[in-house]
């Protein structure tokens, strides 16, 4: 695609020389993010109870939203009347969209997949309901994200050889059908998707299959889907290098802090996940030394901060014992102290990663980190 067309750019700062993980930065049409990056998740045009004020102080670049959620509910139509997402949600930083392909698959029954699209019932009120790749981008054409992605069957975990084939090779033809779908290419990025489940030649096809199309980035999806971690490592190990290095590399679903880690090692630019924003409602929190789940009682005339060593707001504001008290009476400021530490801690990691990047030391920086963070015992 000729420079023009394109909506992002991906400068190669550089490669660490300890890790081969790299410094980058993607240059979107709502500003630049620095990489690696974890993007918090806001599904459904919100992450869950902060505020973009909140999320800019503790400098989120860019987060993400959902078009099968927002598809529901409101209805795309009505987030293009409003100008958008970024409008709708008050968020003047990147966006990026998943394209709906993992929840059709995941939260809703009665599916049946054909070569035009989907066939679902709506997880809300069981509407039957239809997405095809250019349904998809007609979505995500609406809601206006910095980068969209490409409308691709995320193959369940375990699957065999022959289905994951004949998914990954429909994905490739959606991925097709969504680049000559696609409305705004010098406003939008369209990513794709490389699927192979947790097999290396069919990782090698899907990957050959989509690069040969030249996208502005790739996402490396079917994984995160429950599979050991060991082997999901092992996928990145065949999958990241027969991606260019010019283009942003986006691990789907992948937010623990070790995984954060050892992908950026692996030289994977972008992660997104529910983990931090989802445990933090039930009260589980991450800190240098480990989990920490504020309900144990042992916490309840603890009145140091969550974490010692973190210089987030809940940390230098509140104590274990208030934040316990809130998260045991079931009162909503506990859940959005919790969610405010757990966010910040992994933009913090990330700022981390990329200094030690920059310094060519991030193995020696995993080891110091895994050497605490298990340390805890609930
Ligand atoms: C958790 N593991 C995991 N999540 C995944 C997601 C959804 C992330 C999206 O799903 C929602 O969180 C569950 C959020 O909106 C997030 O952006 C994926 N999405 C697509 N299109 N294709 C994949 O192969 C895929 C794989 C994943 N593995
Ligand atoms: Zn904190």
């Amino acid at each position: 695609m000729e420079e023009c067309t394109v909506a992002i750019k991906y400068e190669l700062i550089k490669v660490c020389k300890q890790s081969g993980a790299r410094l980058g930065r993607v240059h979107t049409p709502h500003g630049v993010i620095d990489t690696p990056t974890f993007m918090p998740v806001g599904t459904q045009a919100t992450v869950k109870t902060m505020s973009p004020e909140e999320l800019k102080q503790m400098d989120a670049h860019i987060i993400l939203s959902n078009t099968y959620h927002l598809f529901l509910r409101p209805g795309h139509e009505i987030v293009r009347q409003a100008g958008g997402l970024h409008k709708f949600m008050n968020w003047d930083r990147p966006i990026l969209t998943d394209s709906g392909g993992f929840q059709v698959f995941s939260l809703s029954n009665m599916r049946k997949i054909k070569e035009e699209g989907v066939e679902f019932r709506s997880h809300l009120n069981g509407d039957k309901l239809f997405i095809s790749p250019e349904k998809a981008m007609e979505i995500q054409n609406a809601l206006g994200p910095d980068i969209m992605m490409a409308f691709d069957e995320c193959a369940p975990y375990p699957a065999d050889h022959k289905y994951v084939k004949q998914s990954l090779e429909r994905t490739t033809r959606w991925a097709e059908r969504c680049l000559k779908s696609h409305a705004r290419p010098h406003d939008q990025a369209l990513f794709a998707i490389v699927q192979g489940g947790m097999y290396e030649d069919l990782r090698k096809q899907s990957a050959a299959d989509l690069t040969s199309m030249d996208f502005p980035g790739y996402a490396i999806g079917g994984l995160s889907v429950g599979e050991p971690k060991d082997l999901m490592f092992n996928m990145l190990d065949v999958t990241v290098p027969l991606l260019p290095s010019n283009k942003p590399r986006y691990l789907m679903g992948v937010g623990s802090p070790d995984a954060l880690i050892e992908g950026s090692i692996r030289g994977v630019d972008m992660f997104d996940c529910v983990l931090p924003t989802r445990i933090a409602r039930n009260g589980t929190t991450m800190t240098s030394s480990g989990r920490l789940v504020i309900k144990n009682a042992k916490f309840t005339e603890d009145f140091g901060p969550l974490d010692p060593e973190c210089s987030c707001y809940t940390c230098q504001n509140y104590s274990r014992a208030y934040i316990r008290h809130l998260i045991k009476a079931d009162e909503t400021f506990g859940l959005r102290l919790t969610t405010y530490h757990n966010l910040h801690f992994l933009l913090q990691l990330m700022r981390d990663v990329r200094q030690a990047i920059m310094d060519d030391r991030l193995l020696d920086f995993r080891d110091a980190f895994f050497a605490k963070y298990g340390l805890f015992d609930n």
